[in-house]
């Protein structure tokens, strides 16, 4: 076997009062199978009998009573070879069903095993692996290792059986005949292998023309608004050809190899035929068999060529499944980067360098979020998203007191984003440290640190669930009053009153589009509705208006002195508030202070005011 499928042997032992029975089944299936040939080799000897005892006693009432023994005795055979194939047909019936539910089981833990573990995973192995990537390791990749677990065990038994019961039955009646009989029997097995590595290969590529089908159909959709207002329709038209051509010529290329299969199959059992009937007929002649183990013969080698085959298709069938897992492997050998090693307890509260920490989830509203004060500071933070590639964040070094406001600026790419994500540990810094109330933020358990931060990212994600739900989706068990409340503070409520359903109205696919800014401060009021301690906005106001971003920062102020505010922003508007202001500059800090501190400076931040007063100026114009 080879070695990554090794990691699923757990699992099939923990399987294994379905997986033992149903192989089990496979075997008594063969068992009841075999016999069928038999018996049919009894019914053709007795004709020749019969006819014989018709030949000498046609008409006397011996002959009758023989004759009438004779066809009593055939249509017994007859019922035995329905009964017998009956009793096989059942236990495969359970074979199929022992086996394939537990491969189904197998196939449920791997890919909940795998999700859980992408989950448990830092953003920077989302960094390196595509989503797709990814889709495409927890669906596919999963479902070719099931159909080792599966089908391919069970094939593997069904032949293992028929081949080893039908060739001693085979020997014990003639072994001249069967070394005749099973010489074309290595070619098929051959054949078989050839065939379902090209049938595979095929397929694979198949499915990943299918995907990028999907996927451009997906997005020509998604985008129809911007395809139909730039009047591409024609171009997306041809593109989405194209990937519909390329399908047609993959499957066209599969049913080929698949249609070649079939010819060669039936050549071969041909073949088998010919050779049983050429060989098997002298030995007739020689009296060394009866023409009944002839049609016995024949029946056997039809019964082994698809076990035969099988062989083949199996070993493709590994060696697939083995390189699914050795995929999924690869993820799930992957360690977190960030996680609770560093932390002195691992449930919602712990002792952290002497600072007692607890989860700061206050969905009660006492607004203080536990025991966390929300004291922020970087200590020559360095970040590098790659180990050679350049820092996106240069020895940056500075203090947000407790219940204080910073606001963070800087031209795009200064790094902002990436400092902020810092906070959370949604990654950990490469060098230097991230302090949370003076502890460095890895020895504080990741509940504790996420609950008593409400971070609101850049880009704005609302899951295809109602508002409502959207805004409690850090606090589930929060009551309407809270989620109204935390609308409120983000001015959303009034857009909420005027949906057809409230806050019990669907968003994403299945429901209505909020607007950019909606959808801003739907995720603000998730943020605040877990009353942090520290909040982090990045660049949230963006797609709101001034005068709504005004009435945010004064709901949000009316708290500043319980919490710690943490505001990215490309508006001065936005920041010239804070206590203090860090202007980023390709990932050093360029300059720190007040908003009047800055100006009177005159540097990066006083040329941004200037821009922007000037810009305002020139739209009141
Ligand atoms: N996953 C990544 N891999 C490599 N580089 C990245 C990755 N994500 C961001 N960067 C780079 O890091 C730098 C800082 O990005 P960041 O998003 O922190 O900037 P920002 O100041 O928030 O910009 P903006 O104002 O445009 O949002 C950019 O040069 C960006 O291209």
């Amino acid at each position: 076997m080879a070695s990554p499928l090794r990691r699923l042997n757990a699992d099939l032992w923990r399987r294994r009062w379905l997986i033992g029975p149903g192989l089990l089944c496979a075997f008594v299936s063969s068992l009841f199978a075999l016999v069928v040939p038999s018996v049919i080799r009894e019914a053709i000897d007795a004709i020749p009998r019969m006819v014989a005892v018709q030949g000498y006693a046609a008409g006397t009432a011996a002959g009758d009573l023989l004759y009438g023994d004779f066809r009593n005795t055939l249509v017994l055979l007859g019922a035995l070879v329905v009964a017998l194939s009956a009793v096989a047909g059942v236990f495969v019936f359970l074979m199929r069903r022992l086996v394939v539910v537990a491969s189904r089981h197998i196939e449920y833990d791997l890919r909940n095993r795998l999700y859980a573990h992408l989950q448990r995973l830092s953003a920077d192995f989302y960094h390196h692996y595509p989503t797709g990537d990814v889709m495409t390791r927890a669906t596919s990749d999963v479902e070719k290792v099931r159909r080792y677990v599966g089908p391919a065990l069970m094939y593997l038994a069904r032949a293992v059986a028929a081949i080893v019961t039908a060739l001693a039955v085979m020997v014990v009646i003639s072994p001249t005949l069967t070394l005749w009989a099973v010489l074309p029997m290595p070619i098929l097995a051959v054949a078989a292998f050839f065939v379902s590595r090209l049938v595979h290969v095929r397929t694979d590529r198949q499915q990943s023309a299918y995907s990028s089908l999907t996927s451009r159909v997906q997005e020509a959709l998604s985008g129809i608004r911007v395809v139909k207002a730039y009047a591409q329709e024609e171009a997306w038209g041809q593109r989405i050809d194209g990937a519909s051509a390329d399908y047609q010529d993959r499957a066209l290329d599969l049913a080929r190899v698949d249609a070649a299969f079939r010819p060669v199959l039936t050549t071969l059992i041909g073949a088998s035929t010919v050779l049983v009937v050429g060989v098997g007929g002298r030995l007739v002649i020689e009296g060394q068999l009866s023409l009944g183990n002839i049609a016995e013969f024949i029946i056997y080698v039809t019964i082994l060529t698809w076990p035969v085959a099988s062989f083949g298709y199996v070993v493709s069938m590994i060696q697939q499944a083995s390189a699914s897992m050795s995929r999924i492997a690869q993820i799930l050998d992957t360690p977190p980067t960030v996680t609770d090693a560093l932390a002195a307890g691992d449930g919602a509260a712990g002792r952290a360098g002497g600072v007692e920490v607890s989860a700061g989830r206050g969905a009660g509203g006492d607004g203080a979020g536990g025991a966390v004060e929300g004291r922020l500071a970087f200590d020559h933070v360095t970040y590098r998203y790659t180990p050679d590639g350049p820092p996106v964040l240069d020895d940056v070094s500075f203090d947000v007191p407790a219940g204080s406001s910073v606001g963070v600026v800087g031209r795009t790419g200064a790094g902002k984003s990436t400092l902020v994500e810092l906070v959370p540990r949604l990654m950990d810094p490469t060098e230097g440290r991230v302090l949370i109330d003076g502890v460095d933020a890895r020895e504080i358990p990741l509940q504790t640190l996420r609950g008593a931060i409400g971070y609101v990212p850049q880009e704005v994600f609302l899951f295809s669930d109602t508002v409502g739900n959207n805004v409690a989706f850090g606090v589930p068990d929060a009551g309407e009053e809270q989620v109204r409340e935390a609308a409120e503070e983000a001015d959303l409520l009034a857009n909420v009153e005027d949906f057809p359903r409230g806050f019990d109205t669907r968003v994403g696919e299945r429901g209505i589009t909020l607007s950019g800014g909606q959808k801003q401060r739907a995720a603000i009021a998730r943020a605040l509705i877990r009353r942090p301690p520290i909040l982090i906005f990045d660049d949230a106001l963006s797609a709101v208006d001034t005068r709504t971003e005004a009435t945010i920062l004064e709901n949000l102020r009316a708290q500043f002195g319980q919490r710690t505010v943490v505001v990215v922003s490309h508006r001065v508007s936005a920041v010239q508030d804070a206590d203090q202001i860090v202007v980023l500059d390709d990932g050093r800090v360029a300059e720190r202070g007040t908003h009047a501190e800055l100006v009177a400076q005159g540097g990066a931040y006083a040329e941004m005011v200037r821009k922007q007063q000037l810009e305002d100026e020139l739209k009141e114009v």
